[in-house]
């Protein structure tokens, strides 16, 4: 049972989730510039865009041309069949005719509909890569103020309204709109006053259709959302299942879910009983322009001042419908196409924009490093306005190990974010040999660098795979030897298929003693002069953590490397430790030393000790 506190909590949490939803604007009115630049993605395509481009005219002439036709055989053979020498062979000329381009207007729209859904897909192709690349060089500070929810609907949700956009929006609305104007001059031919009757109602038809079809859009909209945040809750709640059961949630959870699904329900009835009142409404709205087109059509051709023959008017009627269907399409493409557009402003936007920083213009490789690393009366904050470090000076000598130590936020993850370049600070420099890394190019310096971090990201793949990231050159023979002087091939070698051993997705599939022990393999294959680590919290057994203890000694000796460290074992044999509070270095000196001190190390030690 919930209390009723506990259902008010959580009716809050869906009322407030429902409203804090930031919405991205999911429409953008029309915009050659993006229209013109979504083009520019055809130009590596513009044999078969030219193609597409030919499938189109001839699809929009064929189309009239076939009502054309047929009106023609009942205007002519069938209704004067009196004027004809032989009727009956006209007639099935007619026919044949008629058959010949019904085929060639099936095989035109075989090509459009193929070419255009190739078009789309290499665009698409074309333009995720392109995110893609741009993505994996904006520096961090874009991922900390950028939500990966809106970073991943670039890729998926933006580029797919592109897709729809050129794959179907382009062409079956261009095919449409020559469609009409082949079909208005056919009209305008056969009777000039029924075409102007026809040509005042299509904007009202346009207009009638545009509405309808945005009321609807809205309303699968909010159905998208209702299932988005179902997904999401979903997710998250399988991700924290082991939690939800830690705290016997599952009823909570059960009951949120619930009341999710219900407002998802409400949603799709809503959605479809409006789809299934505005359709018919729509269909309506061209079957009365039909009635007026009928009655304006019968006056003409009975008032004598007119005398429109009646040959014309059936004529008229064939006419009329390819010139009305366009209209219909053209109503909901054209929604698609502000969709597409705002699609397509994001996407751009997102290509456009600029890391805050680059290398310098001619940034310098870095010469190989010794590892002498200086953070020189360093300021930064991840808001300049906030500064987070203050004032920070520090030297390592080659070879040496400088163990990070404080409470938590006191600032040793930016201080390494520092020395890995992921940032640069407002103030003050860190100099590599000497060398300011703010002037050298980033692949250098970060060649030279080898990184562990807490979370231990390993990608999918297998063990081996995951360890060559550290040198992807390397053979499997430097592979093993790596693991070997990490002293953890066995440990490694007892998994299901050994170094094959798929790790799962983020590493899943190993413990996380595995898991650090792979990093470490990682680091060493690459075999910087400079390493950066930050200690995974995480307890393991004791047998895993002498034999991570010892993996990491090994690592860590003779090169100069940056730990944020938890481990006493691993503070106590470092050259220099550092003691972190609010962004300052408070204490400084070897383990013994600041002992001795009697300071904030010794009382961390002690408070450590007794735990
Ligand atoms: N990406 C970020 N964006 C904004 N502020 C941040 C970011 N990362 C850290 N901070 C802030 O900077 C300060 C220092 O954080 P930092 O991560 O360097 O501390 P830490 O000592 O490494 O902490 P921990 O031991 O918990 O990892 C904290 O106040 C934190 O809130």
């Amino acid at each position: 049972m919930t209390t009723a506190p506990e259902r008010a909590i959580r009716k809050l949490s869906i009322t407030a989730a429902r409203a804090t939803d930031e919405r991205e604007p999911d429409k953008r009115p029309l915009d050659i510039g993006l229209i013109t630049r979504l083009f520019g993605y055809m130009r590596p395509y513009a044999v078969k865009r030219n193609v597409l481009l030919v499938c189109v005219v001839l699809r929009a002439i064929q189309l009239p041309s076939i009502a054309w036709t047929i009106g023609a055989v009942i205007n002519g053979p069938i209704t004067n069949h009196a004027k004809f020498e032989n009727p009956v062979q006209a007639i099935l000329l007619g026919a044949l005719g008629l058959g010949l381009l019904a085929l060639s207007t099936q095989v035109v729209f075989h090509f459009r509909q193929r070419l255009a859904l190739e078009m789309g897909e290499a665009v698409i192709h074309d333009l995720r890569r392109e995110i893609f690349a741009h993505l994996q060089q904006m520096p961090m500070s874009f991922y900390n103020k950028t939500k990966l929810g809106r970073i991943i609907s670039r890729v998926t949700s933006d580029c797919e309204s592109l897709r729809v956009g050129v794959q179907d929006v382009l062409f079956v609305s261009l095919v449409g709109i020559l469609q009409m104007i082949v079909a208005g001059a056919f009209m305008l031919y056969s009777d000039a006053v029924l075409f102007s009757v026809v040509l005042a109602m299509s904007p009202v038809l346009f207009l009638l259709n545009r509405i309808f079809r945005k009321k609807l859009s809205a309303a699968y909209r909010v159905v998208q959302e209702s299932f988005s945040r179902l997904t999401a809750t979903l997710a998250e709640s399988i991700n924290g299942v082991r939690v939800t059961q830690g705290y016997v949630r599952q009823d909570v959870n059960a009951e949120l879910f619930r009341e999710l699904l219900d407002w998802h329900g409400d949603n799709v009835v809503r959605a479809v009983r409006r789809e299934g009142l505005l359709l018919p409404l729509l269909e309506l709205n061209s079957q009365i322009f039909i009635v007026a087109l009928l009655l304006i059509g019968g006056y003409r051709v009975l008032n004598p001042a007119t005398q429109m023959p009646v040959d014309n008017l059936i004529y008229f009627f064939f006419l009329a419908n390819s010139f009305f269907s366009p209209i219909q399409i053209l109503g909901n493409q054209y929604n698609q196409a502000l969709t597409a557009m705002a699609g397509a402003e994001r996407v751009f936007a997102l290509l456009d924009r600029q890391p805050e920083w680059t290398d310098v213009e001619n940034a310098q490789p870095l010469p190989p490093v010794i590892g002498h690393v200086e953070l020189a009366n360093v300021t930064f904050g991840y808001d300049p306005e906030r500064p987070v470090l203050h004032e920070i000076s520090l030297t390592a000598q080659p070879g040496q190990t400088i163990a990070l130590v404080g409470r938590t936020g006191s600032g040793k993850s930016s201080i390494i974010n520092l020395i890995a370049r992921f940032y640069l600070p407002q103030h003050g420099q860190v100099l590599i040999d000497g060398h300011d890394t703010r002037l050298v190019s980033g692949e250098s310096l970060h060649h030279q660098m080898g990184l562990v971090l807490q979370q231990n990201f390993l990608f999918s793949g297998t063990v081996k795979e995951n360890i060559r990231v550290g040198r992807p050159e390397a053979t499997d023979d430097e592979v093993v030897l790596t693991t070997l002087q990490l002293d953890c091939l066995d440990m490694l070698a007892d998994l299901p298929k050994g170094l094959e051993t798929q790790v799962g997705e983020r590493g899943a599939q190993l413990s996380l003693g595995q898991r650090q022990l792979v990093c470490f393999c990682r680091a060493l294959l690459a075999n910087p002069r400079i390493l950066i680590l930050d200690e995974a919290t995480s307890s393991v057994d004791t047998l895993t953590e002498l034999r991570i203890q010892s993996a990491l000694a090994k690592l860590l000796s003779g090169r100069t490397s940056f730990v944020v460290a938890h481990r006493l074992s691993t503070i106590r044999s470092a050259d220099q430790v550092l003691v972190l509070e609010n962004g300052r270095i408070i204490e400084r000196g070897n383990h013994l030393e600041l002992i001795a001190l009697g300071g904030a190390y010794a009382g961390m030690v002690r408070q450590f000790s007794q735990g």
